[in-house]
């Protein structure tokens, strides 16, 4: 297949909003590749690279200034090589020879295919807004039912390497992806509930009230005696938190894997702010922050997955392998007893609760109602687009931020408003060093970024409007923190934005 149609077909995807158009312009292209191609084709139209970061900044992208080609005769095999082999180099002399392969893949493109591979290697185009449209159109393609795709993705982690299978191998092929010890499965996520009761109403009692801590999520494996430690995005990082490791270790068994939440402490037993739980994942030195975990489900234990049974049984597995790291919990509370387990965790310092369904399995990667979160205020985790230069005591920073919520058919993000409240010195320092590594381009007022940057935004509702594209606004909004924990992939879509209109009914700005 030629290199072309791909960009072709990704420049299509994103000249719609529908999802049906999408869906059917990526069918119309998976119809064609061949088994080879299938990886690095739906690998590329997501916006990632199979090889994953491949050290090529944007820098050096924009320095190589190579003729393009009149013609397209690039195939995908071709592209696929080349980027192996830059991907491949080290050791002295790869800076060289990466520039030269670099020069050859892009003096062989057409100026079309050039800014395709430009945003793609510098890693702009990343999509993962478009997984949910690309997991129906593979599905629809080779003809199978869009669960058991999507299954394989949340497990594997990779739509490419599922869609390869559905291919290759059909549903047989898709129901050998396994939860595999060592590899992470996509987290469980929560839908917002309106209040502790509406929570409880909605499960007839039958739940868990968890604390809903303000760590950070983690995911550990163990299988003998390995430990792997993961974070909410699937990446690992088992060296940074030799404490968690040595815990896992001790557990009474064989295998296990477990998900939880993790945190500091202080002296007196409150948790330490977000921003410190998050340094310890990057540091793989010295650490003074011992972070303690909490579990709160159980995915495998000593052989057998537990991903298909009720988190009744789950949470009974949990208990006998890691019972006094469980998440402060009370398992079908009454009204009374339910709220007073959420002021508990408001005034030990914590975000809220969660309620979860006891009957109901682990649905990994998925936002569903089975989970629900209940907080004292509205946030949203919105994506950067840009900075504004302040002015007054903000001078020569970058300070008013532009916020996009994600287009859930995989489009651009959709400004949904502006602010600066909330900012510390601190953060705008951070921003004004840090914002020209994601700059897209500027003007004189604004920085513009491309969509990487998550932040959390704490907000009043929104209103609807006539300024910004997807028609809604932000009210009060102000910054809480940025979450490098989240890619744009996991940012509140404008769906989330819409459902805070009062014209919906659904302003509930506060739960009590
Ligand atoms: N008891 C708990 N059960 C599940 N998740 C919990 C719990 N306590 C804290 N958490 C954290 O809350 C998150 C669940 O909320 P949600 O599914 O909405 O994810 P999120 O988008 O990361 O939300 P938020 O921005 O509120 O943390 C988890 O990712 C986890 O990090």
């Amino acid at each position: 297949m030629l290199f072309t149609q791909v960009v072709e077909t990704s420049a299509a995807v994103a000249a719609t909003r529908s999802r049906k158009t999408k869906t059917a312009a990526l069918r119309a292209l998976l119809a064609q590749v061949t088994p080879d191609e299938v990886e690095p084709v739906v690998s590329w139209l997501s916006g990632v690279l199979p090889q994953g970061r491949i050290g090529v900044g944007y820098r050096t992208l924009t320095a190589l200034q190579a003729a393009p080609a009149d013609d397209p005769t690039l195939t995908v095999a071709e592209v696929g090589t080349l980027v192996d082999r830059i991907a491949d180099l080290s050791g002295p002399g790869s800076t060289g020879l990466r520039n030269e392969l670099l020069s050859d893949l892009f003096t062989r493109a057409t100026a079309y295919e050039q800014t395709f591979l430009m945003q793609l290697l510098g890693g702009e185009l990343r999509q993962g807004a478009l997984e949910g449209v690309m997991t129906d159109a593979v599905a629809a393609t080779a003809e199978l039912p869009t669960d058991a795709v999507r299954r394989a993705v949340m497990l594997s982690g990779q739509l490419p390497r599922a869609a390869a299978a559905a291919f290759t191998g059909g549903l047989d092929a898709l129901s050998t992806f396994r939860l595999e010890l060592g590899r992470p499965v996509r987290p469980m996520l929560a839908v917002p509930a309106e209040s502790v009761e509406s929570a409880l109403d909605k499960f007839a009692g039958d739940c868990s009230v968890e604390y809903k801590l303000d760590g950070a999520r983690i995911q550990v494996h163990r299988s003998g005696d390995s430990v792997w430690v993961f974070t909410r995005t699937l990446r690992e990082i088992t060296s940074s938190v030799p404490e968690l490791v040595e815990l896992v270790h001790r557990l009474p068994c064989r295998s296990v894997v477990l998900d939880g939440e993790t945190l500091a402490l202080t002296d007196s037993g409150r948790p330490r702010p977000f921003q410190e739980t998050m340094s310890r994942f990057g540091a793989s030195t010295a650490h003074e922050l011992l972070l303690r975990p909490y579990f709160f489900d159980c995915l495998h234990l000593d052989g057998v997955d537990l991903l298909d049974l009720p988190l009744s049984e789950r949470l009974a597995s949990l208990e006998r392998v890691a019972g006094v790291h469980r998440i402060p919990a009370v398992v079908s509370p009454d009204q009374a007893a339910a709220r007073a387990h959420f002021d508990a965790a408001l005034e030990r310092g914590h975000e809220g609760i969660m309620a979860k369904s006891l009957s109901s399995p682990y649905l990994a990667g998925r936002r569903g109602s089975a989970w629900q979160k209940i907080k004292p205020e509205h946030t949203l985790d919105l994506i950067v687009l840009g900075a504004e230069w302040g002015y007054g005591r903000r001078t020569g920073f970058l300070s008013n931020l532009h916020l996009g919520a994600r287009d859930p058919d995989g489009g651009p993000p959709i400004m949904v408003g502006k602010t600066f409240k909330g900012l510390t010195d601190e953060l705008l320092r951070w921003q004004t060093t840090r914002f020209p590594d994601f700059e897209s381009h500027r003007d004189d007022h604004t920085v513009y970024l491309r969509p990487e940057l998550v932040v959390e935004i704490e907000l009043d509702g929104a209103q609807t409007s006539s300024r910004y594209p997807g028609g809604v606004a932000l009210r009060f909004a102000r910054v809480l923190r940025y979450r490098p924990d989240k890619s744009p992939a996991d940012a509140d879509s404008i769906d989330a934005v819409l459902a805070l209109l009062p014209t919906r009914g659904r302003n509930t700005t506060t739960q009590e």
